[in-house]
């Protein structure tokens, strides 16, 4: 029997978001040292048994935001990304494995390659995330930041990734912060917008749940670890609070918020501890690509490999994974 990787989930209500509550907001507690204690605990557990490793990996693949976000891109490189965004996995592996219709959750990509990727993904309802927002630093005046999210819109993406701005949570100016994602969500309009926090420049773990409460509550419909720019990136600490964040805002509101983890993780068996912490923390229907993505540029090279080494028992050279 053939599998197929399409979603059997319904569809979300989506976050409207709430008033601002500044205490519930300044409440949020982060226990250094027993979420480091839960997270050193994740890696060396077999959370994934082998025979069921390929199918993990392939729902990994389902999930991934794959990412060019070089001052070198090109037209070409993002059309030979959304080749590989459309068929993540040679067709000969993918038919040993018994699957049909595996593409990536997205291909993100900075506000000048949109229109080029959504004339490559045409007809494939792979969405199109653009990085809008003076990314990756923010720090562009507000109007033009405002402008370039409409622009993304226009040009047709689905999804934008706004880069929040960090002196707002390391001042504690909680209210420009809320402000400033109200307004990227309203003007993002029917795209889903997904909050950067860049928690590598937020300075402790209970500013990272505190700026993670305010987007949610300021209506973003996920929230994001990086940009992939900052000198520490996605790590399991910061994702543990995150989505324990997204949990308790989710049993305050009902709404769900999705989560994704992004940068620097490029090997199939960091992503496999990913998911075996989102189905612990929040449970599988965080499993599915309106709920979860990793915000990657090499990951699927390392899963095809893996992939191929289940199959055929050998691993061939990482260049034969290229990905742009
Ligand atoms: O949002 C995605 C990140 O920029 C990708 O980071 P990466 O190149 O370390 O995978």
């Amino acid at each position: 029997m053939r599998t197929t990787m399409t979603a059997s989930h319904q569809e979300l209500v989506r976050n409207a978001g709430t008033a601002l509550d500044l205490d519930w907001a300044l409440a949020a507690q982060a226990n250094t040292s027993a979420i480091e204690r839960r997270c050193a605990q994740l890696p060396g557990r077999r959370s994934v048994k082998k025979d069921h490793q390929a199918a993990w990996l392939l729902k990994a693949i389902s999930l991934i935001d794959l990412t060019t976000l070089s001052g070198d891109d090109t037209a070409a490189r993002v059309r030979r990304l959304c080749a590989k965004a459309r068929q993540p996995v040679r067709a000969e592996l993918l038919n040993a494995l018994g699957f049909d219709g595996l593409h990536t959750g997205a291909v993100c990509v900075y506000h000048d390659m949109v229109e080029t990727a959504v004339k490559a993904l045409d007809g494939t309802g792979i969405p199109v995330a653009a990085v809008s927002t003076g990314f990756p630093a923010g720090l562009s005046p507000l109007p033009l930041r405002l402008a370039e999210i409409d622009a993304s819109v226009d040009a047709g993406a689905q999804e934008i990734d706004i880069v929040i701005s960090r002196r707002h949570v390391l001042g504690g100016d909680w209210q420009a912060l809320y402000d400033e994602m109200k307004a990227f969500r309203a003007h993002s309009g029917d795209a889903h917008v997904k909050a950067i926090l860049a928690t590598g420049e937020l300075g402790s773990l209970r500013n990272v749940a505190r700026a993670s409460r305010i987007c949610m509550m300021a209506g973003a419909d996920f929230i994001k670890t990086s940009t992939g720019k900052e000198s520490v990136n996605a790590t399991l600490p910061v994702s543990l609070v995150m989505i324990r964040a997204i949990r308790d805002y989710h049993a305050r509101t009902g709404f769900y918020v999705g989560y994704k983890p992004a940068g620097g993780i490029s090997k199939a068996k960091d992503a496999l501890v990913y998911l075996s912490l989102i189905k612990e923390e929040l449970g599988d229907r965080w499993l599915q690509p309106d709920l979860f993505r990793f915000g990657a540029s090499s990951l699927l090279g390392d899963i095809e490999r893996q992939l191929e080494h289940h199959i055929t028992g050998a691993y061939s050279a990482s260049n034969r994974h290229a990905m742009g």
